[in-house]
């Protein structure tokens, strides 16, 4: 079964047209890359997948239609660039949001444990008391990880999760979602501008708009594909082609 098929879906921001005829399907455990330049809907994707956004299309999630798929079959790490860093609370506090759906106004003492095991999982236990305001972005997208794992979800859908993490933490990054999946057989959806990172997916999804292209990452990052996308081969990222830097 797949884990996710997507017929035809397109995103529409008042006359913009975020998305146009998106169609994929993604087997259940795949590990999912996308990539594609600034403004090409990857988070818009994410958000429909989610039900955030309104859209055209048809969207099945392990069979079922969107509309009756289970909640808790989600996990999503958004972009943390757009998190209110003033928010007064505690990095424990934040992962349990996961685990109820609301914000903890009191921890039950199950609901902490729970919450220190899913930190702790990803090597974040030592976070577990600090506030939001003085986590540094890498430690915040861990706490967001923390807060996407804790339901064991059997879809993880992650924004760039590697945003502001050094280069240790991104790998430590990618160990943490290699293990869970792993252990769980969870489908992995990630956006990524690291195209070095998007070799090491099962798949890769080449978004622009539409689906540029979508299969094992050396056909999906071709040449063509990628010129295709962003109209040039770039560099900044450190571009590879076929394993090999171009
Ligand atoms: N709520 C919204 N209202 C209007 N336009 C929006 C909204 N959300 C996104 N857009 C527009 O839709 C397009 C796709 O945005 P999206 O955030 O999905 O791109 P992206 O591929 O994730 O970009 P980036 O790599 O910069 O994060 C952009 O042009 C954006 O300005």
């Amino acid at each position: 079964m797949a884990a996710l098929e997507v017929r035809n879906l397109s995103v529409r921001f008042g006359e913009f047209p975020a998305l146009e005829g998106v169609s994929l399907a993604v087997p259940e455990g795949a590990f999912v890359a996308i990539v594609g330049p600034n403004g090409a809907g990857k988070s818009t994707l994410l958000k429909a997948l989610l039900g955030l956004v309104p859209f055209l299309g048809e969207v099945r999630v392990f069979g079922r239609p969107l509309g009756e798929a289970d909640p808790r079959w989600f996990g999503y790490v958004p972009q943390i660039k757009t998190f209110d860093r003033s928010f007064p609370a505690l990095a424990l506090e934040l992962v349990a949001t996961g685990l109820l759906g609301r914000w903890p106004f009191r921890l039950s003492p199950g609901a902490r444990e729970e919450a220190l095991r899913a930190l702790a999982r990803v090597g974040a236990e030592g976070l577990a008391h600090r506030p939001l305001g003085r986590l540094s972005g890498g430690q915040l997208q861990r706490v967001y990880l923390a807060r996407a794992l804790i339901r064991r979800p059997r879809l993880l859908l992650l924004d760039e999760p590697a945003t502001g993490v050094d280069r240790v933490g991104e790998v430590d990054l990618y160990r943490y979602l290699e293990a869970y999946q792993r252990e769980s057989g969870a489908t992995v959806l990630m956006i990524t501008h690291d195209w070095e990172a998007a070799h090491h997916a099962t798949h890769v999804l080449v978004l622009n708009r539409k689906v540029v292209g979508f299969g094992p990452p050396e056909r999906a990052l071709s040449e063509e594909c990628l010129r295709q996308a962003y109209g040039h081969l770039g560099h900044a990222h450190g571009l590879f082609v076929g394993g090999e830097r171009a």
